[in-house]
C-alpha cells in the first residue's frame, strides 16, 4: 500500500480525481469576470471542456512517462479542487486562439462526418463527369465516322452517276468538251465539294448551334446590349451575301481555268509521241506554265477576296465588343446592370464572335465547294439527246442489213451554219459494198458516222431493214449490228485477248481466236513472248500499225457485225501492211453490207458500188468501170491519184 502510494500514478490519479471534484463546484459558481463579455463567456465554456480534455489527455501522457512531474504553479490550492481560476489567468491572453482552435476542431470533426458524403457527391459528380466526357468522345466517334462515310459514299455515287452521265451524253457533248475538264469535274470538283460538306456539317453545325445558344445567353443577360451587339449582324450578312457573289464567281472563273491547265497536260501526256516527234517539250512546259500561272493569279485573287472578308468580319466582330463595353460601362454607371452581369455578357459575346471567326473561315470552303458542286451538278442534269439504251431491236434472223439514208441533210451541233451533208439519199443492199470517195472534207465521215448514230440527221431519215434509225437501240446497233473499223484504231493498255473481247465480253477464247484468224492476226500474236497475253501499251503503243489495224478487226469481227464500215482502214499503213490488212478486210466484207470510206482508190475497184461525193452532195454513183467511163470527177481523182502515184514511183526509182 505505501508502495502505492508512492507511485506516482497513484498520486496522479488522486489529483484527477480531486480536480474533478473541484471543477464541479467551480462549474456551479459563475465566475465574475466572464458575466460581461459574449466571447468571454464563449471562451469560459469552451476552456471548461477543453480543460476536461487536457486533463484526460494529461493523465494519459503521465501514465505513459510516470516521471512526468506536474508544473502546477506554486500556489495555496485545496486538495480536493483543481484550480479553474489559475488555468484562466494562463489561458486568458489566448482565449481567441484558443476558440480559433477549438472552433477549427470542431470543423474538422463536422467535416469528417461530411467526408463521406461528399465523397459520395464527388464521385457521382466524377461519374456524371466520365460519363459526359465519355458520351462527348462517343458522340465525337460516331459524327466524325458517319460524316466520313457520308462524305465518301456520296463522292463515289456522285462521281459514279457523273462519269455514267458524261459516258452516255452524245458526241456532240465530247466536241465541246475537252478530256481534261471532265476528268477534272470528276476528280477535283467532287473532292471539293466533298471536303466543303464534311466541313460544312462538322464545323458549320457546332459554329450554328454555338451561334444560336450564345445569342440566347445574350439577350437573356441583357437585352439591352443584345440589341446593341445584333445591330452589326444585318451589315454582316449584307456583307457576306456582296462578297459571297463575287467570290464564287471567282471561284468558278478559278475552277475553270484549273480545268484548262489539266486539259493542257493531258493532251501533251497522252499524245507524248506526238510532243516528242516535233520537239515540243519546251514549248507544251511554256504552255503548262503559262496556264499554271494564271490559276495561280486567280486562286490568289480568291484567296485575297475571303482575306478581305475574314478580315471584315474580324472588324466589325471587335467593333460589337467594344460597343458592348461601352454600352456595358453605361449601364453599370446607372446600376441597370451588375459587374457580374457584364461579364458574363462579355464572355457570352466572346462565345459569339468565336463562333462567328470560324464561320468566316469556313465561308471559302462553302464557297469553292459550292462552286464545285454546281459544276457537277450541271453535268448531271445534262440528258442526251439519244438515249443510248431505249428502242428497238431487230432479231438476228430477220436482220439483213439493208441500209438507206433519204434526203438526209446534217450540220455539226458544234457548227450549226456549216451543212456538212446535203440531201443525201442512198442504198446500201444486204451484203454488198459500197464505198465512198470524194476530196478530203466532203463529208465521207460524216455519213458514217450518221450511220453509227454517233449524230442524228439535221433532216431526212436513214433506214434499216425498213426501220427508221432514230427508233433503234444505239447500243444494240453498235454492240450487235455494226463494225466500225477506224482509220487509227485506238487499243486499251491491256492485253491482246483482252482487247479483242472488248467488243463482246461474253465471248469464249475459241470465238476470240476464230475472229483474230479471221483479221489474219492469229499468227503474228502466236509468234509474240506471251502470245494472246501480251500487253500492248497505251494506246497499243507496242505494236506496229498494221497489227493494230488487224487487232482492231478481229474486235469488230468478234461481234459477227451485219454491217461494216471501214473508215480509210488501210491509209495509214505501209505497203505491206497495207497487204495484209486488205487480206483481212477481204474476208471480213464476205457477206455483210460494207460501207468502205476510202482514199486510196486502188482498194475499191471491186466496190459493188462507188458513191462520189462532192461538199457533202452525191455527184456520181457507179461501178468503178461506170465512172470512169463517165469520165467525171471519180475519173479526174483516180488520174490525179495515179498521176501522184506514178511519180513517186519515179522519184523512189531515180533514188534508188
Ligand atoms: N465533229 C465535228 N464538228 C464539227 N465539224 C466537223 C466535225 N467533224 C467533221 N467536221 C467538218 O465536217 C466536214 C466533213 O468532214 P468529214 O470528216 O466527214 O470529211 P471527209 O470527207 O471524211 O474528210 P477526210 O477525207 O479528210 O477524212 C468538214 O468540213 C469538217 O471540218
Amino acid at each position: 500500500m505505501i508502495l502505492l502510494l508512492r507511485n506516482p500514478l497513484c498520486r496522479e490519479l488522486k489529483s484527477f480525481r480531486n480536480t474533478i471534484l473541484k471543477s464541479r463546484l467551480s462549474i456551479s459558481r459563475k465566475p465574475p469576470a466572464l458575466e460581461k463579455s459574449p466571447i468571454s463567456r464563449l471562451a469560459y465554456g469552451v476552456t471548461i471542456s477543453g480543460c476536461t480534455f487536457l486533463g484526460l489527455h494529461c493523465l494519459r501522457t503521465r501514465s505513459v512517462n510516470v516521471k512526468c512531474q506536474t508544473a502546477l504553479p506554486v500556489r495555496e490550492i485545496s486538495h480536493h479542487q483543481f484550480d479553474w481560476h489559475r488555468l484562466w489567468s494562463y489561458l486568458r491572453p489566448h482565449c481567441l486562439k484558443l476558440l480559433g482552435a477549438v472552433i477549427s476542431a470542431i470543423v474538422v470533426a463536422y467535416l469528417n462526418i461530411k467526408i463521406p458524403i461528399f465523397l459520395g457527391v464527388f464521385v457521382n459528380t466524377l461519374t456524371k463527369y466520365a460519363g459526359v466526357g465519355g458520351a462527348t468522345s462517343l458522340f465525337t466517334f460516331f459524327y466524325i465516322i458517319l460524316l466520313s462515310q457520308i462524305g465518301e459514299d456520296m463522292a463515289a455515287k456522285i462521281k459514279q452517276d457523273l462519269y455514267r452521265q458524261i459516258l452516255i451524253q452524245d458526241l456532240a457533248f465530247f466536241d465541246r468538251n475537252r478530256t481534261g475538264e471532265l476528268v477534272n469535274r470528276l476528280t477535283t470538283d467532287v473532292q471539293d465539294f466533298k471536303s466543303s460538306f464534311k466541313q460544312c456539317i462538322s464545323q458549320g453545325l457546332r459554329c450554328a448551334a454555338q451561334l444560336i445558344g450564345g445569342g440566347i445567353s445574350l439577350v437573356t443577360i441583357s437585352p439591352h446590349m443584345a440589341g446593341i451587339a445584333l445591330i452589326s449582324v444585318p451589315s454582316v450578312v449584307l456583307m457576306f451575301s456582296m462578297l459571297g457573289q463575287s467570290l464564287r464567281t471567282i471561284s468558278k472563273e478559278t475552277q475553270r481555268q484549273t480545268e484548262k491547265t489539266t486539259s493542257v497536260c493531258e493532251e501533251a501526256l497522252s499524245n507524248i509521241r506526238t510532243v516528242r516527234a516535233n520537239a515540243s517539250e519546251y514549248h507544251e512546259l511554256e504552255v503548262f506554265e503559262r496556264e499554271t500561272n494564271k490559276t495561280a493569279v486567280l486562286a490568289q485573287s480568291l484567296g485575297s477576296g475571303i482575306a478581305i472578308f475574314q478580315s471584315l468580319t474580324n472588324f466589325m466582330l471587335n467593333g460589337m465588343v467594344a460597343s458592348t463595353l461601352l454600352c456595358g460601362g453605361y449601364l453599370m454607371s446607372t446600376n441597370q446592370l451588375t459587374a457580374g452581369q457584364v461579364m458574363a455578357f462579355l464572355v457570352s459575346a466572346q462565345g459569339v464572335q468565336r463562333s462567328l471567326t470560324q464561320g468566316s473561315l469556313l465561308f471559302g470552303s462553302v464557297i469553292r465547294g459550292m462552286t464545285a458542286g454546281t459544276r457537277v451538278f450541271e453535268y448531271l442534269a445534262i440528258s442526251p439527246q439519244i438515249a443510248l439504251e431505249r428502242g428497238l431491236t431487230i432479231p438476228s434472223d430477220v436482220l439483213r442489213g439493208h441500209i438507206r439514208f433519204q434526203g438526209v441533210n446534217f450540220s455539226y451541233p458544234t457548227r450549226e451554219e456549216q451543212a456538212v451533208l446535203k440531201d443525201f439519199s442512198l442504198v446500201l443492199e444486204p451484203g454488198k459494198t459500197v464505198a465512198l470517195v470524194g476530196a478530203s472534207g466532203s463529208g465521207k465521215s460524216t455519213v458514217a458516222a450518221l450511220l453509227e448514230r454517233f449524230y442524228e440527221p439535221s433532216s431526212g431519215s436513214i433506214q434499216l431493214d425498213g426501220f427508221d434509225l432514230a427508233e433503234i437501240s444505239q447500243m444494240w446497233l453498235r454492240g450487235h449490228a455494226i463494225g466500225f473499223i477506224e482509220q487509227q484504231p485506238i487499243l486499251f493498255a491491256t492485253t491482246i485477248f483482252e482487247n479483242i473481247k472488248y467488243a463482246r465480253p461474253d465471248a469464249t477464247d475459241d470465238e476470240v481466236f476464230e475472229a483474230a484468224r479471221l483479221a489474219q492476226c492469229h499468227d503474228f500474236i502466236r509468234e509474240l513472248p506471251d502470245s494472246y497475253e501480251t500487253n500492248v501499251g497505251e494506246r497499243g503503243a507496242q505494236l506496229s500499225g498494221g497489227q493494230r489495224q488487224r487487232i482492231a478487226i478481229a474486235r469488230a469481227l468478234l461481234k459477227k457485225p451485219t454491217i461494216l464500215i471501214l473508215d480509210e482502214a488501210t491509209s495509214a499503213l505501209d505497203a505491206t501492211s497495207e497487204a495484209e490488212v486488205q487480206k483481212a478486210l477481204d474476208s471480213a466484207v464476205q457477206n455483210r453490207t460494207t460501207l468502205v470510206i476510202a482514199h486510196r482508190l486502188s482498194t475499191i475497184r471491186n466496190a459493188d458500188l462507188i458513191v462520189v461525193l462532192n461538199q457533202g452532195r452525191i455527184v456520181e454513183v457507179g461501178t468503178h468501170d461506170q465512172l470512169i467511163a463517165k469520165k467525171g470527177l471519180y475519173f479526174a481523182l483516180v488520174s490525179h491519184q495515179s498521176e501522184s502515184k506514178s511519180t513517186a514511183d519515179q522519184d523512189a526509182r531515180q533514188r534508188g
